[in-house]
């Protein structure tokens, strides 16, 4: 098995690491920075003598090098700084996009796509165009790591095990995702009768705002641990064909009512990348919400 991965910075050196210690796949790491991928593959690669793997690490500045990959995830472009919008990357971001699609497909045709890339619904969206591949095998990492931060405020504020909350999060990612409560449980047990609305919503306002959080602190960039977790759980559920249902963005075609958008929405994560689309029942309220979260998500696309 062989990952690469497009951007060796934070999220891309991160999911790197998570990837080698979970001695699932070679692993290599692209950059258009010279010495960078190397100097970081090195890096890891003489930390599996202590951590005990046994997968190859490498970095490269050559595309060739990327063939035969199983999934390549793209994490190259610029991260936001205090102040700014996942959608003010947008400009910039949407050219890297384009020229990394266009190098997957000379030199890894058959591999499934994972972007990471923000503002990512677009960039899935682009990456989706780009590729003219079957769906499913092109697809966004978003939902997962927003649901993983929901279960994390929630844990917090019960004082429970994170183990035991299953969060769930839909729609784009940015100021619109959704949240929802109702679909998120505590060990089976429905989040509304744990908690009140009130409570409730203060979570919910602490997860739409969680990488703003994030950014706000470190100043130069944006999260990549818990991102870098959740693309590397997608990535071994692919690998290891596990079947795990996540949210995750996906092109639409007509479900949730929606077409030609990427968006978050709960997904079966196998062999064959984003396989299945899981559509709940939604209320009125929650449909309008995600109505909203696809027409920000549009308003990008229109631009690229
Ligand atoms: N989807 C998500 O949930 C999520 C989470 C975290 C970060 N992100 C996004 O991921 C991206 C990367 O974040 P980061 O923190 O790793 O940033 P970073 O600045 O640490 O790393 C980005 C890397 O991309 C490289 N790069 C730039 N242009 C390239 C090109 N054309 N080809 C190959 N590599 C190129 C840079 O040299 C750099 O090493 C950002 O856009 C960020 O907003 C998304
Ligand atoms: O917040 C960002 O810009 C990075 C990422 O999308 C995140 O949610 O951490």
């Amino acid at each position: 098995m062989k990952v690469s991965i497009i951007g060796a910075g934070n999220v891309g050196a991160t999911t790197a690491q998570r990837l080698a210690e979970l001695d699932i796949a070679d692993v290599v790491m692209l950059d258009v920075v010279e010495g960078l991928p190397q100097g970081k593959a090195l890096d890891i690669a003489q930390a599996a003598p202590v951590m005990g793997y046994d997968v190859d690490v490498t970095g490269t500045n050559d595309y060739r090098d990327i063939a035969d990959s199983d999934i390549v995830i793209v994490t190259a472009g610029i991260a936001r700084k205090p102040g700014m919008d996942r959608d003010d990357l947008l400009a910039i971001n949407i050219k890297i996009i384009r020229e990394v699609c266009a190098n997957i497909r000379e030199h890894a045709p058959g591999s499934i796509v994972m972007a990471v890339t923000n503002p990512l619904d677009v960039t899935t969206y682009a990456a989706v165009k780009y590729m003219q591949q079957e769906r499913g095998r092109v697809f966004g990492m978003s939902g997962l790591l927003d649901s993983s931060r929901f279960a994390t405020f929630i844990a917090k504020e019960i004082g429970c095990s994170v183990k035991d909350v299953d969060a769930m999060v839909l729609g784009g990612h940015g100021d619109s995702m959704v949240p929802l409560p109702e679909y998120t449980t505590i060990s089976g047990i429905p989040l509304p009768q744990l908690l009140d609305r009130k409570t409730i919503d203060r979570l919910v306002q602490r997860t739409v705002n969680a990488g703003a959080e994030i950014v706000g602190h470190l100043k130069t960039g944006s999260a990549f641990y818990a991102p870098s977790a959740a693309v590397a759980m997608m990535t071994e559920a692919i690998l290891k064909d596990t079947k795990r249902i996540v949210p995750a963005s996906v092109y639409l075609d007509g479900e949730y009512g929606l077409r030609d958008v990427c968006l978050g929405v709960p997904v079966r994560i196998g062999k064959g990348g984003a396989e299945k689309v899981i559509e709940l029942e939604l209320t009125a309220e929650q449909e309008q919400a995600l109505k909203r979260s696809a027409d920000e998500v549009r308003q990008g696309i229109s631009k690229i």
